[in-house]
């Protein structure tokens, strides 16, 4: 656990980066600093291992100062990543990954082996260890920085915007990778974005913090979007905030339609024709590949041919998924898939509709009833 306890930080005796900052960070879960730029997130982030001073105020790692604390020590005992990798570019993959266990007198060879699990375990393929930092893409070189963070086996994670630097579509693998890795591992890791989106994705908790370095609200990402407690953090978490509280909201109870399929190898034979306005192609396996509208149906001879499908359903995901699916099919029927990414089906958003306006009847109810 860590621990602020009324900590401001003010530089150069001007207005405070961080004011009065007090805050519990729970062990094992991931709390982030979301907020407008300059407000104080990187400030308190590099309180916790030392690398910025406090004014004043104490931060308390399990219970213990870390002002009494050696301050190089103390930033050796805690993985740390930032926006642009800051690996050592003269220096391989894997010796930058074993870079702290070396400081910490672990041996070449323990190191570098450990190394190339931890490759693996950030999901890079071992011949990139060989390589040096500048021949990987920005997304490979994120997660050689996750990988270096975590090679001294480190309780305490501490994120700088890590992924803000990698376009959107690498980013979302990247935060799904790093829940995925949380599963197992389990670190406090605190985690600074200013992306509202990326904070209700991966925070267990989300610090929202306003110009000024105050800490506006400090919750869970569902109640952040649910209850803002002021204008300042309502307008923060923005105009989408509805949709995005559907993230939260589990989509078990949608019903799954069933959809009438071609396999792509079949399309040539003529013997298989198509009765609904939609059909959907999919693979030999069962993976979807897109659309044949009724009406083209004689000219489509190949996948190419299809039209382009939207974002897919995996079935139990959250009701957001569930609308987003079927708004971007071309269909506006919603791709349902199983873990394997097989079609069982699809959603409608008329239906998802309906199971948000009866959640909604549902909680109204509670309410009262909690009220008489
Ligand atoms: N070394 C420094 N010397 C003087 N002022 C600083 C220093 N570092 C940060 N500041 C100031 O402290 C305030 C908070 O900065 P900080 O980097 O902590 O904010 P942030 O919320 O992380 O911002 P961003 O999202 O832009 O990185 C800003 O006004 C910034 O200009």
């Amino acid at each position: 656990m860590i621990e602020f306890r009324d900590v401001t930080k003010t530089y150069d005796g001007g207005q405070p980066a961080v004011d009065s900052l007090t805050m519990d960070i729970e062990r094992g879960k991931i709390t982030v600093f979301v907020g407008p730029s300059g407000c104080g997130k990187t400030t308190s982030l590099r309180m916790i291992n030392r690398m910025v001073e406090p004014t004043s105020g104490r931060i308390l790692l399990d219970g213990q100062d870390v002002a009494e604390q050696k301050a190089a020590e103390l930033r050796r005992s805690m993985g740390y990543v930032m926006q642009s990798s800051g690996l050592m570019p003269h220096r391989t993959v894997l010796d930058n990954i074993a870079t702290v266990p070396r400081l910490n007198g672990v041996a070449r060879s323990t190191a570098r082996a450990r190394a190339k699990e931890l490759l693996d375990v950030v999901g890079l393929a071992p011949e990139l260890g060989r390589r040096y930092p500048g021949q990987l893409s920005g997304g490979q070189q994120q997660r050689v920085g996750v990988a270096r963070a975590l090679a001294a086996d480190p309780p305490v994670l501490l994120m700088d915007e890590p992924f803000s630097a990698v376009d959107p579509v690498v980013r979302a693998e990247l935060q799904s990778e790093l829940i995925r890795l949380q599963r197992d591992l389990a670190k406090t890791i605190v985690f600074v974005t200013h992306d509202i989106d990326e904070a209700t994705i991966l925070g267990d908790r989300v610090a929202v913090f306003a110009v000024g370095g105050r800490l506006a609200q400090f919750a869970d990402p569902e109640e952040i979007l649910r209850a803002p407690v002021d204008d300042f953090v309502a307008g923060f978490v923005g105009r989408d905030r509805g949709f995005r509280h559907l993230s939260f909201q589990e989509g078990e109870d949608v019903t799954i339609h069933p959809i009438e399929t071609i396999e792509t190898g079949r399309l040539a034979d003529p013997s298989v024709t198509v009765n609904s306005p939609w059909t959907l192609l999919v693979d030999a396996e069962g993976r979807p590949h897109g659309w044949v509208p009724e009406a083209t149906r004689e000219s489509v001879t190949s996948q190419a041919d299809a039209v382009p499908g939207g974002s897919l359903y995996t079935r139990g995901d959250s009701l957001r998924r569930a609308l987003d699916a079927s708004l971007s099919s071309p269909s506006g029927l919603g791709v349902t898939v199983d873990d394997d990414g097989r079609v069982v089906g699809v959603v409608r958003a008329a239906e998802v509709f309906e199971l948000i306006e009866a959640g909604r009847l549902d909680r109204g109810r509670a309410n009262y009833n909690t009220a008489v």
